[in-house]
């Protein structure tokens, strides 16, 4: 927001809550002026509160933004409720924070495609390529989703969201992804699953009505526990990275806005999650780049040789474990901030219930690419990986209906395919 604008804000609101508080006096004009005068005097600092918000690069200072988002105005609220608008019968209407991200862009779309109202929130951050950030954002505008820039951490912003839609669903996906780089940026993640999650929940349990909220959590939180395949009572309290750690946090940062305001809250365990147009920090990904490239890459491995595994999980998958999630979730009870009934308190995991070697990874890759890696046999370092993952999603079956259906050697064939038209393009580097 310029200042020009900022300061409009001020004098608008300033004459509102005058209009509010002496409505009938006969000395509102003078009070008014008063209420002005004074507060104009504290503007500099007025305005630093109401611009920093919206101009999201300063919300996060170990983060860089390709520009500084703004927000507001009579036509950008019109393209919200245009994007929030359900053109179905029964349709919910959802929020969708990282709309641009991986997993975000992919439920956005889905949403849209049957009928629900959606609307999608980014903050474009530079965490791995924002060109590919901003071709999901194109494909999304093509459906037509409105995703919004601006951080989770703008309070405002989310409240001004809210007053112009009321939302009976947030899928909360924005967050800091990544388990190794939490040792290089630890800030980050803090910034985006701690103090990030906290604000939007503090904005939903105020919505009048409140949504249910549906949000990402991570396989990571089993941690240390080497009781396979994971199932949602297992030990979580052993995490192995500050990733991890963070979204066991979430866990319990969901617990309390449930029991104390009464918000309907749903943590989603993904496992791995890869597919086209997906995070170019992830090994899939970044294997598929180097080997085509002929560069090494370098292969973890455990103690004594072991296998390192991981249950990967197609995206279509779990786009569909997301939905179902909405579809299920009930409605949180509270209203004005105040909890009026117990609400529910979910949390399921969303794997493939198949786990597949690194190495086997990397073979499907190079018969996918025609192209023989280059690999570099390493011990795992000590960085948060965990050696293995497996899922047993008996809850989410029952509760969902969800059954994974695509098979890694399935699932990398599409996401290679469109790697290879992405990229070819010409126009878009892979770094
Ligand atoms: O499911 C999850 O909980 C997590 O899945 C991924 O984390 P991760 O499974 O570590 O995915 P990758 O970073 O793609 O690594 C996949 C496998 O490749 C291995 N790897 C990674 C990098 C590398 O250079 N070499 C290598 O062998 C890792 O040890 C791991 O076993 C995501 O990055 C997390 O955001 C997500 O929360």
């Amino acid at each position: 927001m310029d200042s020009r604008r900022a300061l409009y804000v001020c004098l608008y609101r300033i004459f509102t809550i005058a209009d509010v508080a002496y409505p009938t006096s006969k000395h509102f004009p003078s009070q008014a002026f008063f209420l002005v005068f004074s507060l104009l005097g504290s503007y500099p600092y007025f305005f630093f509160l109401r611009s920093t918000p919206s101009s999201s690069s300063s919300s996060d200072p170990s983060r860089r933004f390709l520009r500084n988002a703004s927000w507001g105005g009579p036509a950008w609220e019109k393209r919200v409720r245009s994007s929030a608008r359900v053109r179905s019968r029964n349709g919910i209407t959802v929020l969708v924070t990282g709309a641009a991200g991986f997993v975000g862009t992919h439920v956005s779309a889905a949403l849209k495609r049957r009928g629900d109202g959606v609307l999608g929130l980014d903050n474009f951050n530079d965490y791995y390529e924002p060109t590919l950030k901003r071709a999901r954002q194109a494909l999304l505008e093509r459906s037509g989703v409105f995703v919004v820039e601006g951080d989770i951490n703008d309070g405002a912003l989310l409240r001004k969201l809210f007053d112009v839609v009321a939302f009976s669903h947030v899928m909360h996906l924005a967050a800091q992804a990544g388990v190794r780089y939490a040792m290089q940026n630890p800030s980050s993640y803090v910034h985006s699953n701690i103090a990030g999650l906290v604000n939007v929940l503090e904005v939903c349990k105020s919505a009048n009505p409140q949504p249910s909220v549906v949000w990402a959590s991570s396989s990571s939180v089993y941690g240390l526990n080497s009781k396979v395949p994971f199932s949602e009572r297992d030990r979580t309290d052993q995490p192995a990275s500050l990733y991890a750690a963070t979204k066991k946090a979430g866990e319990e940062i969901a617990h309390t806005y449930n029991h104390i305001y009464g918000l309907s809250i749903t943590g989603l365990r993904f496992f791995t999650v890869y597919g086209p147009w997906g995070r170019p920090d992830m090994a899939y990904f970044f294997f598929t780049k180097d080997i085509l490239k002929g560069k090494s890459i370098s292969i973890f491995e455990g103690p004594n040789h072991g296998t390192v595994a991981r249950d990967f999980t197609y995206i279509d998958d779990i786009v569909k474990g997301c939905l179902a999630s909405l579809d299920t979730a009930e409605k949180s009870t509270g209203s004005g901030g105040k909890k009026k009934g117990p609400a529910q308190l979910r949390v399921f995991n969303l794997g493939n219930t198949s786990p597949v070697p690194v190495t086997k990874l990397v073979s499907i890759l190079e018969r996918l690419l025609k192209v023989k890696a280059n690999r570099v046999m390493l011990k795992m370092p000590r960085n948060g990986d965990v050696q293995f993952t497996h899922a047993n999603i008996t809850l989410a079956q029952r509760e969902l209906g969800y059954k994974p259906s695509t098979d890694l050697q399935t699932g990398l064939k599409k996401f290679v395919r469109w790697y290879l038209s992405y990229y070819s393009s010409g126009k878009k580097s892979s770094g």
